[in-house]
């Protein structure tokens, strides 16, 4: 829906602002507010628990936030995520996500799994006839660009040998990575990746690393993920907010999140009034 809403600055793509939801007596998420930039990879970091597959659930329209707006710029002017439904959000708003869990079509082939993400595409070639599936019109030309879109992708994710593979066949790993090709052949401005580098090895993770990085850096994409890996987070973010029991504790560059008091001591579980007793251990260190 695009109404009067001021346009964001150019170099933003969201802008999520006072974030609430609410389930019942529980706030898991609580006033909070952050930007994505456009050509960055923004993590949503924090404790177990701390509301960030909730702040995810409410940009892709599982929720719907109790308090709070949530501002995409688009080709057509700015969109207020929280006044769409889930498909409008991935479809008119070109916002695609992957879950925890990994939810490729198992019994299909890695290129048919690519090829059944262009779905929407390929329908509004055929104009939804038989005569259209059939070839007259721009369907036989719809379905071309889109399995010439699936060969590039898994090209990019290093699965071409394996494209006609059942999906479940593949190494956890790359069912990963397939899944991230997938999301990226609706060629979405936002992509959302929950927890990716979960249950990687250390080559996965390399990988996917180098993946995230090559999306960041060639296509109009931004990357938004909740990630626990510390490694992966420091490696490849440009742009860390962490969250501890709904609230942002803070927001910022890496390196200014990775010493930032609050965030030690909520990976700690430290009480707040022991905060501050954690920040001047970590002026000592820094002297030292
Ligand atoms: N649908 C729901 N109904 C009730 N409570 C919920 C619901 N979804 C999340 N919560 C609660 O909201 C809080 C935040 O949960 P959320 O899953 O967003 O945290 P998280 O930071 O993603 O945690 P984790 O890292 O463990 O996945 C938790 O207390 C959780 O139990």
């Amino acid at each position: 829906m695009i109404d009067d809403t001021p346009a964001l600055p150019p170099e933003l793509l969201l802008r999520v602002e006072r974030l609430t939801m609410r389930f019942g007596g529980l706030t898991a998420v609580n006033d909070v507010s952050f930007d994505v930039r456009r050509g960055e990879i923004t993590a949503l970091i924090g404790p177990n628990g701390a509301g960030k597959t909730t702040v995810f659930n409410c940009i892709t329209g599982f929720y719907k936030p109790t308090v709070g707006r949530l501002t995409l710029a688009s080709k057509e002017g700015p969109l207020l995520l929280e006044r769409l439904r889930d498909h409008q959000i991935s479809r008119k708003a070109n916002v695609a996500r992957t879950f925890q869990n990994i939810r490729l079509f198992g019994g299909m082939t890695a290129l048919e799994n690519l090829l059944v993400a262009q779905h929407a595409p390929l329908m509004k070639a055929s104009g939804l006839t038989v005569l259209g599936v059939l070839g007259i019109g721009g369907f036989n030309k719809a379905e071309r660009a889109a399995i010439e879109k699936a060969k590039v992708w898994l090209e990019r994710i290093g699965l071409i040998d394996r494209a006609d593979d059942p999906a479940a066949d593949l190494p956890y790993g790359d069912q990963r990575r397939l899944e991230i090709a997938r999301a990226m052949c609706t060629e979405p401005v936002l992509l959302c990746l929950d927890e990716p580098a979960a249950g990687l090895n250390p080559r996965e993770s390399l990988e996917l690393n180098a993946l995230l990085r090559s999306i960041r850096d060639q296509d109009d994409t931004a990357v938004l993920l909740i990630e626990h890996d510390m490694s992966v987070v420091m490696e490849i973010s440009d742009h860390v907010v962490v969250l501890d029991y709904g609230k942002k504790i803070s927001d910022g560059a890496p390196l200014h999140v990775r010493n930032d008091p609050k965030v030690i001591a909520a990976y700690l579980g430290v009480e707040d009034e022991e905060v501050e007793k954690v920040e001047s251990e970590i002026a000592v260190e820094a002297t030292s």
